[in-house]
């Protein structure tokens, strides 16, 4: 069993959009993190790094109400997660672009259609035409569109996930190792791509093991760094 103190990450730009406050979780018997807090600014940009297992992937599930903190409070724009129904948590979750560790395409569907999907699945099929061009163009997939998802290099396929997170076009980004497995220079891209919504007011956190790439992008936006140890969130400093 691990437990920690409180932490609180003040950001100083905007109101929080995503609030976790003294919220505990764990899976099984074991609690991974007690009392941790954390606050995601409108406008903001994060990193939160940490090593393999330290539960980066299941501190960006409860930023996105896909688990229920066991104590403690999560608030999505202010509101309480805990006591929304599931309509409200579905219009929450359209608020948040979720870039998955694993993409998590339909292999049987073009990756066009794969990046459309929110948009099919919430009605809004008029909206298509209008923003997919747009968007193929922004992450230079034009020409891969009809392609089905096996088809495509890691690199191609993080950067349509990216697409898919923001088809909605929404206030916060949430990105999952999203330069996992590609070369540097497809990471750089990945990431200044990250950096240009950021540019355009959206809160961007992003979880990632690769200090190197923080430090790079740190002379590019005014990040917050975050790193998960042994169940507490610590404020990187100089030492990162
Ligand atoms: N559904 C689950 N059931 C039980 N244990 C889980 C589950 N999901 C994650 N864990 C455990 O919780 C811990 C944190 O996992 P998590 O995926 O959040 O870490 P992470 O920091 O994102 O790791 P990585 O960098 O390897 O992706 C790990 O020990 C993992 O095995």
């Amino acid at each position: 069993m691990r437990s920690i103190s409180a932490e609180v990450l003040q950001i100083a730009k905007g109101s929080a959009v995503i609030e976790l406050d003294k919220v505990s979780y764990g899976y099984g018997g074991s609690m991974l993190f007690s009392q941790l807090s954390l606050e995601l600014a409108k406008g903001s940009f994060h990193f939160l790094t940490g090593a393999s297992g330290a539960g980066k992937t299941t501190l960006l599930k409860l930023c996105y109400a896909d688990l229920r903190a066991k104590t403690g409070q999560v608030r999505l724009f202010g509101k309480d997660a805990a006591n929304l129904g599931r309509d409200e948590v579905a219009v929450a979750r359209r608020r948040i672009g979720v870039v998955h560790q694993d993409c998590q395409f339909l292999d049987h569907l073009s990756i066009a259609e794969n990046i459309v999907l929110p948009l099919t699945v919430a009605g809004r099929h008029d909206e298509v035409g209008k923003n997919l061009p747009e968007l193929l163009k922004w992450v230079g997939l034009t020409k891969q569109a009809d392609q089905r998802p096996p088809e495509l290099s890691g690199g191609e396929r993080q950067r349509a996930a990216l697409a898919r997170a923001v088809i909605l076009s929404p206030d916060v980004i949430l990105a999952d190792e999203p330069t996992g497995n590609v070369d540097w220079e497809m990471s750089e891209r990945l990431m200044k791509l990250l950096v240009e919504l950021n540019k355009m007011g959206k809160s961007v956190l992003i979880a990632t093991h690769d200090l190197g790439m923080i430090r790079t992008m740190k002379s590019q936006v005014s990040a917050r760094v975050s790193r998960l140890k042994d169940g507490q969130l610590i404020q990187a400093g100089a030492d990162l």
